[in-house]
């Protein structure tokens, strides 16, 4: 029989990469031959490299694309052309029946070169609102997936299909226990974990570190705060522990958690909704992106999952009464989101996607 083969893209954040970690085993398990493309310098050839060492990981060459004006939109086009015609040549080698797209601007070359080649393309939006590559992406793709419901609006109604969140079956198997000992906790406090999504957050590390004396009469503190923003002097502090970025303790480290307050990727707020963890979001504000996290943390607000704080009205004064608030509306958030419908497994998620191969 054909050898049945795949090809995964998407990258430059963790956000872009989580769904293609989630399905993978799925699609080894099925027997597919699984290939990744994505950027050299991405977090994406790490995750993979990290979890899947048998699946061969292609750097391609990527360029940004922009809404706005710098010297880098001259010469990033060329680099969409030569990452187009490096992934053109693998796929003409690999010979996949499909390729799959995360997003990230990585996918849109390899999501071109899948058309020239005459490849089915499935891409999948996370966000509220499509992101730049997706739009991009979408007239050569067969079939478009979200999680929102209220992202089919932006998308055509013949193509575009609703799966709700995808979560790495991992996450539910972490221990409280092991997470507490691994950061050294005793279970005397409650943990509230600070994650500023996969890049970290330096707004909302400040907030914190400016509150931490206070913080931590009352609560542990897990700190995921982004590569490179490690503070040595905080090192020592009892009760507190930072982590420039974690994979595999991850879930243990959320499950020892009791609050979160976190940036608003959707891929993380799906994942504590999954686990019921009360949180507080601090969205990526309007002037530093396209505003997809503030529509997702305004839809968590509105249906009872989550407290919200804006980042321009982030002050270490309104981060103490926001936690405070979301202490006390834990048991609510909690019973609210329990009432939520189990996500569909990756093994669902990954049959979709093979119902368009050709
Ligand atoms: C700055 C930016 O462009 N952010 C976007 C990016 O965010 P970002 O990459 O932060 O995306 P998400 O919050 O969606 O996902 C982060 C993923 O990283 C994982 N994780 C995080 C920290 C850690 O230490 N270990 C770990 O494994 C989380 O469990 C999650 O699966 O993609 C999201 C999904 O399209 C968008 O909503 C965000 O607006």
């Amino acid at each position: 029989m054909k050898q049945q083969t795949i090809i995964l893209t998407g990258g430059g954040t963790a956000g872009h990469v989580s769904l293609n970690q989630a399905i993978l085993p799925s699609l080894l398990e099925l027997g597919y031959d699984v290939h990744y493309i994505g950027s050299e310098q991405g977090i994406e050839k790490e995750l993979i490299g990290e979890a899947f060492p048998d699946v061969p990981f292609y750097g391609i060459a990527s360029g940004k694309l922009r809404r706005y004006f710098s010297m880098k939109n001259f010469t990033d086009p060329f680099k969409v052309l030569a990452g187009m015609m490096q992934a053109f040549r693998i796929i003409k080698k690999v010979k996949p029946q499909v390729v799959f797209s995360k997003g990230g601007f990585v996918s849109v070359p390899v999501v071109m070169a899948a058309k020239l080649a005459g490849v089915p393309v499935v891409i999948h939006e996370s966000d509220v609102t499509p992101g730049l590559a997706n739009k991009i992406a979408l007239p050569f793709a067969s079939h478009v997936f979200t999680i929102f419901e209220e992202t089919l609006k932006h998308l055509p109604q013949e193509k575009a299909t609703c799966t709700g969140s995808i979560i790495r079956p991992e996450l539910f198997e972490g221990e409280r226990a092991r997470g507490l000992a691994f950061c050294g906790f005793s279970t005397l406090k409650p943990v509230l974990l600070v994650m500023g999504g996969s890049l970290g957050s330096v707004v909302l590390n400040e907030a914190l570190r400016k509150n931490l004396p206070e913080l931590l009469k009352q609560f542990h503190i897990i700190h995921l705060c982004g590569k490179g923003n490690f503070d040595q002097s905080l090192e020592a502090m009892p009760g507190y522990k930072q982590f420039e970025y974690v994979t595999t303790e991850l879930p243990d480290l959320l499950h020892a958690a009791d609050f979160i307050v976190s940036r608003a990727g959707s891929n993380s707020i799906f994942e504590f909704l999954a686990l019921h963890k009360p949180m507080l979001l601090v969205p990526l504000s309007a002037q530093k992106s396209r505003g997809d996290q503030i529509l997702n943390a305004n839809l968590f607000k509105k249906q009872g999952y989550a407290e919200v704080l804006q980042e321009d009205e982030l002050t270490k004064e309104s981060f103490m009464k926001s936690v405070h608030t979301l202490t006390e509306r834990k048991v609510e958030m909690v019973e609210t989101m329990a009432k939520t419908q189990k996500p569909k497994t990756p093994d669902e998620m990954a049959s979709l996607i093979l119902r368009y191969k050709k």
